[in-house]
């Protein structure tokens, strides 16, 4: 312990706010030289908020009392359940013995989690180093920071967890977040990813612990986009958690209570949303990995009033519709054809149905984009969920996924029924496209893919898209090794290529929304935009759609490698400001007033977004008295 004098000279700022907190600090506090005993007597500290956390003098972490918290303004920075020393202690050796254990997700990497925290650790030491670090090997280190392992982190957060990063509003915080926000050391923000943890990929709720998702797509942010990493802010909506293994865990870091329902939930949210926009009002939004009951009805309740985006329903659309292009220019087709595939999706949860909706629209458009165009273009899906094929006959069908349930007299035609088998709908169908959105590992059976072998389309193409790896509905060794190396194949996790032998390579594209989401949120930045519009969603998938050539897409590579993740994310950030000049919504940035931003050629908005980039390089720091 630090000792003090008992005789402080106190200076005036600290007595103002001693006596600001003095309702909720000891009476004591202030009179230090009373006859408090050895031990119990507080010790006076001249830091606040985050500088107290990242003082290993004074940290705590998590064993910060609720009053020391506010007294601190420590508020909403640390996870929100109260530990003992003995349990902050049990869980730094559960971390420490799981060495003793493999750490591993999937074959691929058995080192992935010791990778994640040494990298980590020199994310607290050094930022700009950090970023260097990650964009000189980002094919290295994206899969460690990113999807797969950060869904291995997310499961492990109790034990990993050691300097908060982020934001937390909790259940309990109603009322306060307008001033919690303040707590928040950063006088601007320009990017937040919020998630409640309730669907942290295809892992399912882990609660507290998917603030790990928020940090990870940032980086992203950071590393592709050239946010600043001083205005990005990771933020965990803690709700409580319906995983009853948490629920139970003494280690677990979040409120443990069942999730709050109903209007309790969208009051928390829409005061997480007031309080952001109130303190940062040009930041932008960036939902992520929230269950699919809430993804749609939150999109639909702030995307017109908001600068916010969904990552898993938009993003994803996008990713998915780009893809779906490249596999038709891969069969030599022109992307016209696209409204002739017959695509069937497994999986209509927030990503599935934003693929399908996004899909259904590209197609009307292509069609005359009119109301008969939109009619007809959703008769190319067939949409096969938990139960089974979606038709009109089934007792409940999810609103959202209501208007791609299949006429039941025509399906019958088609030798098919409510709820049929994938494997049935497949062998029927024999479609253009297997597309999986459903986080079901290996659901694209051995069965299913040879069914797939009557696909009607000259180059079939399978998009495994679920996430981490072992919840890709398959592998690209299955499906080159059942479907021959002719097909299109991509996974939402990255996998390697597969060496069919004779030199030949089955192409393994990684599907994932980190293609789009960094582009869409720099871009909506850099225009000033006040929403994110559709119009500027499909310029950003038209964008990736065209970045690919013509030789690539016939050799079966429909999205670009993650080296030239920062060039496809500047052209798609360009894509989508020039929508948002078209659309009227651009309102200028610090940097470019709108009247000068309009007057900008496609080259020049290249050039805007490349300068307006940060790079980790070290600047020159001088000292400045406040
Ligand atoms: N690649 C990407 O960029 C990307 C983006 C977003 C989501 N994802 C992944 O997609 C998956 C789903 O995400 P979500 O938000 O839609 O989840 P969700 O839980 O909302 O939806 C899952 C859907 O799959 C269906 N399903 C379950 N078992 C099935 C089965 N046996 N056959 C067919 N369908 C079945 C469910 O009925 C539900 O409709 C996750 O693994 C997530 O990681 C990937
Ligand atoms: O996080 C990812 O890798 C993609 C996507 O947002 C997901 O939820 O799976
Ligand atoms: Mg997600």
């Amino acid at each position: 312990m630090v000792n003090f004098p008992n005789q402080i000279r106190l200076s005036s700022s600290l007595l103002r706010r001693l006596k600001r907190h003095a309702t909720s600090a000891s009476p004591s506090l202030l009179f230090t030289r009373s006859f408090t005993p050895e031990g119990s007597r507080p010790t006076i500290i001249h830091k606040r908020s985050l500088d107290i956390l990242h003082d290993p003098w004074f940290n705590k972490g998590t064993a910060f009392s609720m009053t020391e918290r506010d007294r601190l303004d420590l508020r909403g920075l640390l996870p929100p359940n109260v530990m003992s020393t003995e349990l902050q202690i049990e869980r730094f050796m559960v971390d420490l013995k799981r060495l003793e254990v493999q750490a591993r997700d999937g074959p691929s990497d058995p080192n992935a989690l010791a990778k994640w925290r040494i990298l980590n650790r020199l994310h607290d030491r050094n930022e700009t180093m950090y970023y260097k670090v990650l964009l000189a090997k980002i094919e290295e280190y994206a899969p460690i920071v990113y999807t797969p392992t950060v869904g291995l982190v997310c499961q492990n957060y109790s034990g990993l967890f050691r300097r908060p990063r982020g934001m937390y509003f909790s259940a309990e915080d109603r009322g306060e977040m307008m001033s919690m926000v303040y707590n928040w050391p950063a006088e601007q923000v320009d990017m937040i990813v919020v998630t409640d943890g309730s669907r942290v990929l295809g892992l399912g709720d882990l609660g507290v612990h998917g603030i790990g998702i928020a940090i990870g797509k940032l980086d992203l942010y950071v590393a592709a986009a050239g946010i600043n990493p001083q205005r990005v802010l990771p933020v965990m909506i803690d709700v409580g958690t319906n995983n009853e293994k948490l629920l139970k865990d003494p280690l677990y870091l979040g409120l443990q209570q069942h999730r709050l329902e109903g209007d309790d939930y969208i009051s928390v949210v829409d005061e997480f949303m007031e309080a952001v926009f109130s303190r940062w009002p040009h930041v932008i939004v960036q939902f992520e990995d929230f269950q699919s009951k809430w993804a749609f009805k939150l999109l639909q309740r702030y995307r017109s009033t908001y600068r916010m985006f969904n990552d898993d329903v938009q993003g994803t659309a996008g990713v998915a519709i780009a893809g779906l292009l490249g596999a038709v220019r891969a069969q030599g087709r022109p992307m016209i054809d696209f409204p002739k595939m017959k695509i069937v999706v497994a999986g209509a949860g927030s990503a599935g149905i934003g693929v399908l909706n996004a899909a259904r629209k590209t197609m009307a458009r292509m069609l005359g984009n009119n109301e008969i165009a939109f009619e007809s273009a959703k008769s190319q899906f067939w949409v096969v969920d938990a139960m089974g094929l979606i038709t009109e006959a089934r007792e409940y069908v999810d609103p959202d996924a209501l208007p791609f349930a299949r006429n039941v007299k025509e399906i019958n035609r088609q030798g098919l029924r409510e709820g049929a088998s994938l494997v049935e709908v497949v062998k029927q169908v024999k479609p253009d496209v297997l597309l999986g959105l459903s986080a079901v590992g290996g659901l694209f059976s051995k069965e299913v893919l040879e069914a797939l072998k009557d696909s009607t389309s000259t180059r079939p193409a399978i998009f495994a898209m679920s996430n981490p790896t072992k919840n890709a509905e398959c592998t690209p060794e299955e499906a080159f090794s059942i479907l021959g190396e002719n097909i299109i194949f991509a996974s939402g996790s990255p996998f390697k290529d597969v060496d069919l032998g004779n030199g030949r390579i089955g192409h393994c594209n990684q599907g994932n929304n980190m293609y789009l989401f960094p582009g869409i949120g720099l871009g909506t930045l850099l225009s000033g935009s006040k929403i994110v519009s559709d119009g500027m969603l499909q310029a950003a998938a038209e964008c990736l759609a065209a970045y690919m050539s013509e030789e690539e897409v016939l050799n079966g590579i429909v999205y670009p490698p993650i080296s030239r993740i920062r060039d496809i994310t500047q052209e798609v950030a360009a894509a989508v400001i020039m929508e948002a000049i078209e659309e009227d919504l651009a309102e200028g940035h610090p940097n470019m007033e709108a009247k000068e931003l309009r007057k900008l050629s496609k080259e020049e908005i290249l050039e805007y977004v490349k300068k307006s980039m940060w790079n980790p390089d070290y600047p020159t720091l001088v000292y400045m008295e406040d």
